[in-house]
Order: C-alpha cells, then structure tokens, then sequence
C-alpha cells in the first residue's frame, strides 16, 4: 500500500490536495529557496517542487511505498520574481507593482518515489484592477500578504482586485489539481475518480 506524503506547510495545498479525495500524510523540511542567477521563472518553480518533495522523501525510513508530493508557487512581473512579501514596505511595493496589470502565476507539482521524479508547470495569468495606496495598506493591514507569493491570496480578501484570470485557478491558489490528479495517476495513486470505481 503507498502512502503519499504532500512535502508543504501550506494549509491552501493540504485544503487543495483534501479536495480531490487523496489521502495523504504531511511532512515538511525546509529547503533553500533563492533563485539560481539568471534562473527562468518555470525552471525555478519546477527546481522547488522537487527539491521540497525529493527534501522529504530523503527522511523516509520505507521508501519502497512512498510517493512525495512537492509544490512551489511563483507571481512573475516582467519576467522578474515576486517571491513571498519580506515585511510590510516590500507588499506595498508589491501590489503597488500590480496595480491596473496582468502578471503570471506559476505553480509546479513534482512527485517523487524510488525511482522517479515527475513534475508539471501551470501558468495562469491574472490583472488586477487599479489599486490605491489606501486599499493596499488596509490589504496589507488584513494579515492576508504575509505568507503568500506576490503578496495577496485570490481565494480571499484580494478577489476584489482579481478583474480577470485565464488559466487554473486552483494553481493559483498553490496547486494544480487538474495536473496533481493526472501526475497522481501515473504513480498509481487514486482520487476520488478511480477510487469511487475501484
Ligand atoms: C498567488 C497566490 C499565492 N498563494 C500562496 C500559495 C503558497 O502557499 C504561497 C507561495 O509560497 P510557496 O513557497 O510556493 O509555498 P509555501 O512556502 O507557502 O509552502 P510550502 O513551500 O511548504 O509548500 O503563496 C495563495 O495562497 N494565493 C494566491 O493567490
């Protein structure tokens, strides 16, 4: 019997991951996230979700029924990174760099196990409206920037901002389900689709 680890102290990837009915256990090491120089935004996120899920699988005392599930999450503004807020003056600049634009989102999902290591990379584009200094600060002042790439979280506060999204909501969020499920299903692990007709 496998057990899938999600390799993520992110509360959105256990809710995400929770939703398309996989049981999963969580464990997280911590893993060095500066960006390679001159490192692409897409090789950057793919590089953290195997890093993050290959981190925990080097922990695991039976790694014959073990398959590790690594994520990472990027907001990409003119080809640059914008990485999670480091205090409060950098989420200002942050949402004020977005203001009345479209930025990318990339997320990567990998999946380790003892003789594999797969990964899929999901961009999403997102405008946001045209914000003011005053609804920024009061955003920043809601706690919602601190933890999350690019400074704002579309699943909550911050939907007010979001005009238009194309891609996957879902890996804007922190994880691509659509893609989770079908990577999930090449390591022989079910969601709800196969374990509802198994
Ligand atoms: C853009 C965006 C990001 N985020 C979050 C998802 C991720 O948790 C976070 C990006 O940081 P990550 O470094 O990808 O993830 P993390 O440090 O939170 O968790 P872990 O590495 O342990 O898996 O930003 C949202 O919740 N909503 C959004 O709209």
């Amino acid at each position: 019997m496998t057990t899938l680890y999600l390799a993520s102290a992110s509360p959105r990837r256990r809710e995400l991951l929770a939703q398309i009915g996989v049981p999963f256990v969580t464990r997280v090491q911590p893993i060095d996230e500066t960006p390679l120089p001159a490192e692409a935004p897409a090789a950057y996120v793919e590089r953290l979700a195997l890093a993050k899920a290959q981190a925990v699988f080097a922990t695991l005392e039976d790694r014959h029924d073990a398959v590790v599930l690594g994520s990472d999450t990027a907001v990409v503004l003119d080809g640059r990174i914008l990485g999670k807020p480091v205090d409060r003056e950098d989420a200002l600049a942050t949402l004020a760099a977005l203001s009345g634009r479209e930025h990318q989102v990339l997320t990567a999902v990998a999946l380790v196990n003892d003789i594999r290591a797969e990964a899929r990379v999901v961009a999403s584009t997102v405008r946001f409206k045209t914000l003011d200094r005053t609804q920024i600060e009061a955003y920043w002042a809601t706690g919602e920037p601190r933890d999350k790439a690019g400074s704002y979280g579309i699943q909550g506060l911050a939907a007010v901002f979001v005009s238009q999204m194309q891609g996957s909501y879902s890996a804007v969020v922190g994880l691509p389900l659509c893609e989770t499920a079908e990577l999930l299903a090449q390591f022989a692990i079910p969601c709800w689709q196969q374990a509802a007709s198994a």
